[in-house]
């Protein structure tokens, strides 16, 4: 173990984690928490930090796994009393938990990633822990209108498409007005967009229900429009460098990232290659964009109006069809520049690793 200017112990170089791990017991400086830990991004963040040599525990209000050597503590993250014991003795809190996007539930989404941001950076600072990593989103400067290289500096949407992106802007304001280099309270944001990998609840399932149900068949525009989608391992890799370059003298401390798979792709050219690879037929024929977008418009007042006596959720929402045809990608200059950042699985080989882990979603199975 070395020691910094700050007196801060500091992780010995990456290549001699695995070794240390190994051979003996996780270092005591080491011991980090995961808030929504039982999540798709948060599995994928425990098990590389415990590769890492990193103690971890998991906060979530479910549990979804076990494993060797984590600790796991179920609750609400709104309620302090429950958290408190997951943030004792830890230096280091990445807060991943967040109501799931398609939910509509504007209540649900103000009181989980709002209130109980709060509770968390509260919580963090009566708890002494030094560090917190919140995994934010790109999609808190998207309004539903092209973005194309996106930089950091672009402002926060004024008009945010869904609930869920308005309560995710929130958060992150929160979070990163809460660094305080004088209390040694440091904080930063990471901004992924469109998650895909192995495990994941939504992109793949939504995807392949669709199709299933014989709904697959159109792209929505000229089918030219780009956007990111970033696997797995690189969004972790990114809060993992993010968690190693936080100190007080980091240009870090306070600031959104974005973090991509650093190749913008057709958002129709992606959707073909993992329905394919899954052997279901790729979208071949096209629909004006505004014409799809008025009926989704439609359709969700609709299912608005109808509320009360009637419950369905359509596949098209306003929000799924400004996702599926507008340009959106951003720029991951920043993160490359500040924390040498640099992705460590292609696109290509992200996909085919996806495609590779649903067996049970191929057609026919
Ligand atoms: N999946 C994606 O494409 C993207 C996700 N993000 C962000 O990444 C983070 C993780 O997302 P995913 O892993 O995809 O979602 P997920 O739904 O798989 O994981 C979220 C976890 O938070 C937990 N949680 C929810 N409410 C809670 C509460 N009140 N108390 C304690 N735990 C609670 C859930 O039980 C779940 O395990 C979220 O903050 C999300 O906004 C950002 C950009 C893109
Ligand atoms: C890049 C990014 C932010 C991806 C987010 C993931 C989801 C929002 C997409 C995953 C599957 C997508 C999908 C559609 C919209 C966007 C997703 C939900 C459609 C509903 C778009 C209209 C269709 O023709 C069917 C699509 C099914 C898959």
């Amino acid at each position: 173990q070395r020691e910094d200017e700050q007196g801060e112990k500091t992780a010995p170089p990456s290549h001699q984690l695995s070794f240390i791990g190994a051979r003996c017991c996780v270092q005591s400086n080491k011991r980090c928490t995961v808030i929504g830990g039982s999540g798709f991004l948060g599995r994928h963040l425990v098990e590389k930090l415990l590769e890492r040599g990193y103690s971890v525990s998991v906060f979530d209000i479910r549990q979804s796994y076990e494993l060797p050597g984590v600790t796991f503590y179920q609750g609400d993250l709104c309620d302090k009393r429950t958290l408190l014991p997951a943030l004792q003795d830890v230096s280091l809190v990445f807060h991943c938990a967040s109501p799931a996007p398609g939910s509509d539930n504007r209540e649900l989404f103000e009181r989980v990633n709002i209130l109980g941001t709060r509770t968390v950076i509260e919580a963090c600072v009566e708890a002494g822990v030094q560090k917190l990593v919140l995994t934010s989103s790109a999609s808190v400067v998207f309004e539903g209108t092209d973005i194309k290289n996106g930089r950091e500096d672009l402002p926060y949407a004024k008009k945010p498409i869904d609930y869920y992106t308005q309560t995710k802007i929130e958060q992150e304001k929160l979070v990163l007005a809460a660094c305080d280099t004088e209390k040694n309270f440091l904080t930063v944001a990471i901004r992924p967009h469109g998650i895909f990998g192995p495990r994941d609840p939504q992109l793949v399932p939504i995807l392949v229900d669709t199709a299933r149900r014989g709904k697959m068949k159109f792209i929505i525009g000229d089918g030219t429009n780009l956007v990111d989608f970033t696997f797995v391992e690189n969004v972790v890799h990114g809060h993992i460098l993010a968690a190693e370059h936080l100190r007080p003298s980091s240009p870090i401390c306070g600031k959104p990232y974005h973090i991509t798979n650093d190749e913008p792709v057709r958002f129709w050219d992606f959707m073909s290659e993992v329905l394919m690879g899954l052997g279901y037929a790729a979208p071949r024929y096209h629909l004006p964009y505004t014409l799809v977008y008025g009926l989704a418009l439609l359709l969700w007042l609709l299912a608005l109006v109808l509320r009360p006596l009637v419950s369905f959720k359509p596949t098209f929402t306003p929000m799924r069809v400004a996702l599926a045809g507008t340009h959106h990608y951003y720029s991951c200059e920043r993160a490359k520049q500040d924390m040498g950042y640099k992705p460590v699985i292609g696109l290509k080989e992200g996909i085919t690793l996806t495609v590779q882990s649903y067996p049970h979603l191929r057609r026919g199975a």
